[in-house]
């Protein structure tokens, strides 16, 4: 069985934030606290994970005072979440990783616990997310949401070499491995849970919201 101490939360606060402005996104607020203190807070309240860090690539000392270790990406001029897995799998010291972007924060709290659980019935290589979004015709149907993976940390290696080749697209690379997808539709999910704040009419949106 997955233990929660064998998972480290890597917190995804790495990109440009350019729909936002430029900013850097998980320093802005959330119903008053910054949106990386928020996604810690939740990461903790849920017991899921053992260890954390945050990938960031801004502002390194101000994410250092969260009390939890700062990776930056390695690869320049801000090439992707895949740049954020590679800096979370080279520093993770357990055997599983979990990403999580900063900008989502009703994100599910059981998250780690679901994404684990099928990683083992599948036997599989990564867990993602997918869920119900909303299209032109009124529809909701599951999709993948890429950056809500749990990996074995010992893909590090093949994401090394897939991001070197030049790939940046999670979905190209989560797809040479054996990837399952993970419903979060179910009874009592919040149909907003992934729902993520890109621009600061998103952010304003998500802070109204009550689950
Ligand atoms: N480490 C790292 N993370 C990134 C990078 N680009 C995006 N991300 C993260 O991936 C997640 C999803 O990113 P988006 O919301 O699509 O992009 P963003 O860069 O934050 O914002 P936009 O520039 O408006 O697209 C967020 O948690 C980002 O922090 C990057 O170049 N490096
Ligand atoms: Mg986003």
């Amino acid at each position: 069985m997955i233990d929660a101490s064998d998972i480290t939360a890597l917190i995804l606060a790495g990109g440009r934030g350019m729909r936002m402005g430029g900013v850097d996104k998980g320093l802005l607020s959330f119903n008053g606290v910054p949106l990386v203190q928020h996604t810690l807070q939740r990461l903790q309240s849920c017991g899921g994970v053992g260890h954390m860090l945050i990938n960031a690539n801004r502002h390194l000392n101000t994410y250092a005072a969260f009390g939890v270790p700062v990776v930056s990406d390695d690869l320049a001029n801000f090439a992707g979440p895949l740049a954020g897995f590679l800096a979370g799998l080279t520093h993770c010291t357990t055997p599983y990783l979990l990403t999580v972007p900063c900008d989502t924060p009703m994100f599910p709290l059981d998250l780690a616990s679901r994404l684990a659980a099928a990683l083992e019935t599948h036997q599989a290589d990564i867990a993602m997310a997918s869920a119900p979004v909303a299209d032109d015709n009124g529809q909701q149907p599951l999709r993948p949401q890429p950056v809500f993976c749990l990996l074995r940390a010992e893909l590090r290696n093949s994401l090394t070499h897939f991001t070197q080749a030049g790939g940046r697209k999670v979905g190209a690379w989560t797809g040479q491995h054996h990837t399952v997808l993970v419903p979060f539709d179910q009874a009592g999910d919040d149909p907003q849970a992934f729902f993520n704040a890109n621009t600061p009419t998103e952010l304003q949106q998500a802070e109204r919201h009550t689950p």
